[in-house]
């Protein structure tokens, strides 16, 4: 999979260089390239901003840089050898715009973006980018608008990292065996789309505390149920809309399956 970022805050995406993004680039699986949009201004302040038409608050992010980045990093990787014999699609990436105001980021996005081989993150600052870019790229791109939680942010830089994250982890030959990430919290069908529950590791007392009796019984049929009723019970009370929205019948095949 190939990623392009284009920031006017590289430095803010130095994470991606450690930990698990950082050695899926390193093993090739992730061809991860961030672009500072101010390459595209041609202004002695490298200005990337504007007043908003109609008045109001703040400032808007100008089309004409993102322009000219959008097109040059689709068309540097339309076609022809990518990284390793990767191809990226002639009808090039899916553009993910970070905004407040887009469709919320679920896992159920991340695996569909894991799918993809080629997105292009466009991070914007201030009051946004110019509505015009994105209906410029829309018509001949898919341009998802995506927002990770109704919070104030500066900019769209972390939700990237996010976002980022949470799709690499995804990908094949990313997380080993042991990290699977098959019985994440929302991965589908792991626990009926419930919270993890509590977890525990030696040493057996610390600090006067124990750990359930249960999960030291060796018991698997009983730890699972143990591990299902504590998942049920910390939806109840952090994520009552997740039980709502669970399959009863995936219950019953977790029941079975214990
Ligand atoms: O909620 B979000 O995902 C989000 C995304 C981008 C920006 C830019 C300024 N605030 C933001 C918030």
């Amino acid at each position: 999979m190939r990623l392009d970022i284009v920031t006017i805050f590289p430095e803010y995406l130095e994470p991606l260089n450690v930990s698990l993004v950082g050695k899926a680039r390193a093993r090739g699986v992730l061809d991860v390239r961030v672009h500072d949009l101010r390459h595209w201004t041609h202004d002695r302040h490298n200005t990337v901003d504007d007043t908003p038409c109609g008045g109001g608050p703040g400032m808007v992010m100008k089309p004409d840089p993102w322009g000219e980045a959008l097109d040059e990093i689709i068309a540097s990787g339309s076609g022809g050898e990518q990284v390793e014999g990767t191809r990226v699609p002639d009808g090039g990436p899916t553009i993910v715009v970070p905004t407040p105001s887009g469709r919320p980021f679920t896992q159920e996005l991340a695996v569909e973006l894991s799918e993809r081989p080629w997105l292009v993150f466009t991070p914007a600052r201030y009051e946004g980018i110019d509505r015009r870019v994105i209906e410029e790229y829309g018509e001949r791109y898919d341009v998802r608008e995506v927002s990770i939680g109704d919070y104030v942010l500066a900019g769209g830089e972390a939700p990237v990292l996010v976002m980022v994250e949470a799709v690499a982890r995804l990908l094949p030959g990313v997380l080993g065996n042991a990290e699977s990430h098959r019985d994440d919290s929302f991965a589908p069908g792991a626990m009926a789309d419930l919270l993890e529950g509590p977890v525990y590791t030696k040493p057996p007392q610390w600090r006067g505390r124990g750990i359930p009796e249960v999960l030291l019984s060796g018991h698997h049929g009983k730890i699972a149920r143990w591990r299902r009723d504590e998942a049920l019970r910390r939806t109840t009370v952090n994520r009552p809309d997740l039980i709502e929205r669970a399959d009863p019948a995936a219950f019953d095949k977790k029941d079975r399956e214990m």
